[in-house]
């Protein structure tokens, strides 16, 4: 409970925390959560994880085509992006990201103990879905990865770059570099308009910091590849220009996993999800069906 008399808590937008759905973290810092609840009994829980810059609102859609299956799904606006406390798109570490989201699904297998649970992650947020999932290997029905930061794209992180921005992050590590170009999220245009018109979205230049923290993800994801085990699907678009179509065919093909797919979109961009109608729509049912098929059938007690 807050100090007595103590001003309340407020997002960056100026609302307090007392008025929205959040849950407080590790380092004390107020996450700002969604929840898309089914009317009757849920039969898993599915916990969505965003990307770099953006926040939980526009997977409002996806969201509720898997509550209509009655799936219970949940997400909130990691540390320093919309309506969630923290330095904008600025982490010390990128374990932060993992922790949190740990924490929150922690907190719904509490409320529902007896529900298989899947993460949807997309980009940035594929990254923290993979690590987490390896952070408890056993916990998770499945992995659902839109276009998941696995590799850096092999143009923008060349050697030298790499060099000059762990060169840059030890003097100016506050030093930003170029801001995510919204023209390579999605091939449909009004999707481009919408997020770069979104107050929520972080529109700034990337610090040199936030950049190490997303490298550092990666070499630790290349490490843990080889021992994933667990089922998952992969969506990329083969015209992603902001996370490289290499790193999901590299996942799939050095997981151990024996329960895998993976799906090409011919042309797609990074945000499948976002991209053209026919594409988007193809995702949703992608997503959808894959995750309704994973769903343990209920054991004899279950069912009466
Ligand atoms: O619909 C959506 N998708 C979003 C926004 O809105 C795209 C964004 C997202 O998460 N990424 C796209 C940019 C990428 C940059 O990567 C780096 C940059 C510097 C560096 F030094 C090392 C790396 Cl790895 C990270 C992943 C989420």
């Amino acid at each position: 409970m807050p100090e007595p008399g103590a001003a309340p808590r407020r997002s960056p937008q100026g609302v307090p925390y007392s008025d929205l759905p959040h849950i407080v973290n590790a380092d004390g810092l107020h996450l700002f959560c969604r929840y898309w609840e089914p009317t009757g009994q849920p039969r898993a829980l599915v916990f969505i994880a965003h990307g770099a810059g953006e926040h939980c609102g526009p997977y409002d859609e996806m969201a509720q085509r898997l509550k209509e299956l009655s799936l219970l799904v949940f997400a909130h606006d990691h540390v320093g992006h919309g309506q969630s406390e923290g330095d904008r798109m600025n982490i010390k570490d990128f374990q932060i990201y993992i922790r949190d989201s740990l924490q929150h699904i922690d907190l719904m297998k509490s409320r529902h103990p007896d529900l298989p649970v899947f993460i949807v992650g997309h980009s940035m947020g594929g990254a923290i879905s993979i690590l987490t999932a390896c952070e408890r290997p056993g916990d998770f029905v499945g992995v659902v990865l839109i276009a998941p930061l696995v590799q850096m794209n092999p143009e923008s992180a060349t050697p030298f770059k790499v060099f000059m921005a762990k060169l840059l992050n030890h003097m100016l590590p506050s030093l930003t570099m170029g801001s995510i170009e919204s023209k390579w999220l999605s091939r449909d245009k009004r999707q481009v308009e919408a997020y770069d018109a979104d107050e929520l979205n972080y529109h700034g230049g990337m610090r040199v910091s936030f950049g190490m923290q997303l490298m550092a993800a990666v070499e630790r994801m290349q490490r843990e590849i080889p021992s994933i085990s667990w089922p998952f699907l992969l969506l990329h678009g083969d015209a992603d220009k902001l996370c490289d179509i290499r790193g999901s065919r590299m996942m799939y093909d050095n997981s151990l996993s024996t329960d895998k797919k993976i799906k090409i979109y011919e042309g797609g961009y990074h945000a499948l999800h976002h991209d053209l109608p026919e594409v988007a729509e193809s995702v949703l049912k992608e997503l959808t069906t894959w995750i309704t098929e994973h769903i343990p059938a209920a054991t004899s007690q279950e069912a009466q």
